[in-house]
């Protein structure tokens, strides 16, 4: 049986990545690019100024004197006159700087006299001017592949003209429930039924990370149908089921995704939850079946699947960053040898993480999923873990970053 780390790596040496496609710029927010994009001119594309005021020469204001204003010139324009001894142009941020001046003079250190400025500081060459190219170079890579694309690099690649941009497909993934228990939210629900929430908890964690779920609904407890659902699920980038994995005699995930002729790479992991987590490829198509307990589900995602995904869509960065969290309150686990993922609160004090135990950590326990903002790894050989232990934890929320207001 794989360890956790074995299993995510089998995982992701044997995912594909995804084609490509051209996206609108105003369409690329979230999405990966899939080629490396160099600079096609110098930025800024010109020599300017960097503030309000008024183009000098240097050497003209090594002392506090007069200058005459010979012209203005404003972003957009540009001066047809020279700046010689003892003159200066006004000039507006971003105007091209005119010729014979090397410097600018922002407008409130000057004092305005008639057709004149009084100059009262010494002023450095270069000063307030930006120069063709400081920004960018011609031909420096601006945003390699592989970057997922924030507003930061939409703006970057936009002021560069590229109103399309090359990007990684994203994968459509189709989700299966499976189990006679189910009804689908919203159908009338018999006293001896459950709602179907793992599908839906797929569903929201694909589009978390800009994935397109494709539903499949309910496979019921028989072969026939599990034969169905799961054949129309491998048409699509990769399948994940939930239930039907363990050891039930009703559990026939395994035994059709063998028929069907994939290839199971393993269906145990050495983790608790998600122990029965089985992996398999159809060709080159990941199948993930994952346990049905909701939070071995949502756990098993989080761990082995997500970090497939994002391979897939071409992201460089694809696994979750292990930070160091000290504990505020003792965690503990029944069985030494199997790697825990346990669910905790964080608290941030000092640049610190501090976790403390969300509650029952049962895999029938839903609450304390949504109380935790991270997964402690408790590892293998230890099964005990003290206030003041640091631990191992996989951040689960985003809002771990923000403060409240
Ligand atoms: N004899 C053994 N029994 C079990 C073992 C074992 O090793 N030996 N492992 C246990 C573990 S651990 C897990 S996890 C579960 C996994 O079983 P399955 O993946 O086959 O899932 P089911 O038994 O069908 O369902 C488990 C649980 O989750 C509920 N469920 C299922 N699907 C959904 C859904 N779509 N939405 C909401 N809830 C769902 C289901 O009703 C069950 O309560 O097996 C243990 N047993
Ligand atoms: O492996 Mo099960 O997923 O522990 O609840």
């Amino acid at each position: 049986m794989p360890s956790f780390y074995e299993a995510r790596k089998l995982i992701l040496d044997s995912v594909p990545l995804l084609g490509r496609e051209r996206v609108l710029i105003t369409d690329a927010v979230g999405r990966v690019l899939s080629e490396d994009l160099t600079a096609t001119w110098d930025m800024p594309r010109w020599t300017n100024s960097a503030m309000d005021g008024y183009a000098v020469r240097s050497q003209d204001c090594q002392q506090a004197g007069r200058l005459q204003v010979i012209d203005f010139v404003a972003a957009g324009g540009a001066s047809e006159k020279i700046v010689t001894a003892g003159t200066a142009i006004k000039i507006m941020t971003g105007a091209p700087l005119p010729q014979g001046a090397d410097a600018i003079i922002p407008v409130e250190e000057t004092t305005l006299d008639g057709a004149d400025i009084l100059v009262h500081e010494k002023v450095k060459p270069g000063a307030h001017v930006r120069p063709r190219g400081e920004d960018v170079k011609m031909g420096e890579c601006i945003v390699p592949r592989g970057t997922l694309l924030r507003p930061a690099e939409i703006g970057m690649l936009a002021s560069y003209g590229k109103a399309f941009v090359s990007v990684y497909r994203k994968p459509r993934v189709a989700v299966l429930s499976t189990g006679d228990e189910l009804v689908e939210i919203g159908d009338t629900l018999a006293e001896d039924r459950i709602i179907n929430s793992n599908s839906l908890a797929l569903a929201a964690a694909l589009k978390e990370i800009g994935a397109e779920p494709m539903m499949l609904g309910i496979a019921a407890d028989n072969r026939v149908s599990h034969m169905e659902k799961i054949s129309e699920g491998l048409k699509a980038d990769a399948l994940i089921t939930s239930a039907g994995v363990s050891t039930g005699d009703r559990d026939f995930v395994r035994a059709i995704l063998d028929e069907l002729g994939a290839k199971t790479l393993f269906c145990k992991v050495d983790i608790k939850p998600g122990r029965p987590t089985t992996f398999a490829l159809k060709n080159d198509k990941p199948v993930f079946s994952l346990p049905g307990n909701p939070v071995s589900t949502m756990i098993t995602f989080q761990e082995l699947v997500k970090p497939a995904l994002l391979k897939m869509m071409g992201h460089a960065r694809v696994i979750k960053q292990e930070f160091e969290a000290v504990l505020e309150t003792g965690l503990s686990k029944k069985r030494l040898g199997v790697l825990n993922f346990q669910r905790v609160k964080i608290t941030v004090r000092d640049g610190r993480y501090f976790a403390s135990c969300a509650g029952d950590q049962n895999t029938g326990i839903l609450k304390t999923m949504v109380r935790a903002d991270a997964l402690a790894l408790l590892p293998e050989h230890k099964d005990s873990f003290n206030v003041g232990d640091v631990v191992k934890v996989h951040m689960l929320s985003p809002h771990i970053a923000m403060e409240a207001f």
